[in-house]
């Protein structure tokens, strides 16, 4: 049972050089370094056990973040373990709504990656004292504990408490078949890793090559930048992979909303599944133009990356804007906020395909898409989840891939804790990996 008092929070700003390789890069963030703002939870319950959160971030700004997550901290300090998850609903909203911090977002911006970071940790914590694996904390709960893990404020419009129970009522049917299936086969996965922006084509021939050997039928290319790049790597992969594998394209909000219908057009003989944030992630309604214009090209629109909030995803879902929903474990508010979108996108039988990648977004989010399989969307149809070969060997209890499909985790908790040299080497400005950087740059 949850038990203890949150004694202690800090927060570290952890950093990876990834920007060195070019890995990560694509035609919007040309030098990324994968970065996290995280999070430890301890108790005073004397088991030795602690809760682990992470937000992403890509390096400069990371110190933002952590100074948002020291001004929730009051807000869990002291706080009783089985309060907060007792009412989480409740505790999702004190913090959300903290009558002067929302004034900096609310729920979105750095505050919203702060309370994600949070949250995450909570979750981890939580499912550690259970003794399960968060996909599996998530699964036995009953559909009424689960919703009442969701804020429903603003949605309400499109889904009531009532209407969440009863999808989730709904998809006991079959579930331990699904959770059978999902042990014995995993979660299919796509690979991103093959063609970042900045990779020349040697390497994105490499890679693919390699990834096609380990088995890999989904591939993700960046795109956006410069049209005559972007024929020649699409041609590339699909000869490479061949006309029956899949192909996605991911522009990273690069475009107008006109420029992305024509780019798109001049890509569609390569046949791409979908393109991802062809323009500003708040674009709802020129995301709806831009599927509508693409639809007959029978390229859909993915997104979902930098959406803020449910209220965004839920006015991408009204608006016919979005062909594949893409949740994210670290932009949304945790898995309180990315249950409503689950449920939000089954009511609107919009398939989810997660953002994953930077650093421990896929040791986090496959415990969503596992659990949404199991006792939400019920289906495979159109889904998969995203895959990126970076950063693993850091974390603790890292994913497991067998056939390109994520094997459910077995430890206790959100897979969130990194290796605790890891963190120390690639702490930021101070950790043996920055010094040394820094150093060689003069700084
Ligand atoms: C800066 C990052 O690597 C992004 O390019 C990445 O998250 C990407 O959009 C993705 O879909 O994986
Ligand atoms: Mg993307």
């Amino acid at each position: 049972m949850v038990h203890g008092r949150v004694s202690r929070l800090s927060v570290h700003d952890v950093r990876f050089p990834t920007s060195l390789g070019g890995h990560g890069s694509d035609a919007m963030h040309t030098d990324p370094d994968y970065s996290a703002a995280y999070v430890v939870l301890e108790t005073d319950a004397e088991d030795g056990l602690k809760g682990y959160g992470i937000t992403f971030t890509l390096g400069r700004g990371t110190e933002v973040v952590v100074c948002a997550v020291n001004a929730l901290a009051p807000h869990v300090l002291n706080k009783d373990l089985g309060d907060i998850v007792g009412d989480f609903r409740g505790f999702y909203r004190q913090l959300t709504s903290d009558g002067q911090l929302r004034w900096i977002g609310p729920e979105k911006g750095v505050v919203h990656l702060a309370t994600a970071a949070v949250l995450n940790a909570v979750w981890d914590l939580w499912a550690k004292q259970e003794g399960k694996p968060l996909w599996k904390l998530l699964v036995d709960m009953d559909p009424r504990t689960l919703v009442s893990c969701i804020d429903f404020r603003y949605i309400t419009d499109v889904l009531t408490e009532e209407e969440a129970c009863e999808i989730l009522r709904q998809s006991q049917v079959g579930k331990k078949e699904r959770e059978e299936q999902m042990l014995a086969h995993g979660y299919p996965a796509y690979t991103t890793s093959c063609a970042w922006l900045g990779y020349p084509d040697a390497t994105l021939k490499q890679l693919c090559s390699e990834a096609l050997k380990d088995g890999w039928t989904r591939f993700k290319v960046k795109v956006g930048a410069d049209l005559q790049d972007d024929i020649r790597r699409c041609r590339l992969v699909r000869n490479m992979i061949g006309p029956e594998k899949t192909l996605m394209m991911d522009a990273n909000q690069r475009w107008d909303v006109p420029e992305a219908v024509e780019w798109m057009t001049k890509l569609a003989e390569f046949k791409p599944l979908w393109i991802e944030e062809p323009t500003s992630p708040d674009d709802i309604l020129g995301h709806a133009a831009i599927s509508k214009a693409l639809a007959p090209l029978g390229i859909g629109v993915a997104t979902g990356e930098q959406c803020h909030n449910r209220v965004i995803f839920k006015q991408l879902l009204q608006a016919k804007a979005l062909k594949f929903l893409q949740i994210d474990s670290c932009r949304l508010g945790s898995v309180n906020e990315n249950l409503s979108v689950l449920l939000m996108a089954k009511k609107f039988e919009i398939p989810v395909c997660p953002h994953a990648g930077g650093v421990g977004l896929c040791e986090l989010v496959q415990h969503l898409i596992i659990f949404d399989f199991i006792s939400v969307s019920a289906s495979l149809q159109d889904r998969m989840c995203e895959y990126v070969d970076h950063l693993h060997e850091h974390f603790k209890y890292p994913v497991l891939i067998r056939e390109a499909a994520y094997m459910p985790p077995k430890d206790a908790g959100y897979s969130t804790e990194m290796k605790e040299d890891s963190v120390n080497r690639h702490r930021y400005p101070d950790g043996e990996v920055w010094k040394k950087l820094l150093s060689a740059q003069g700084n």
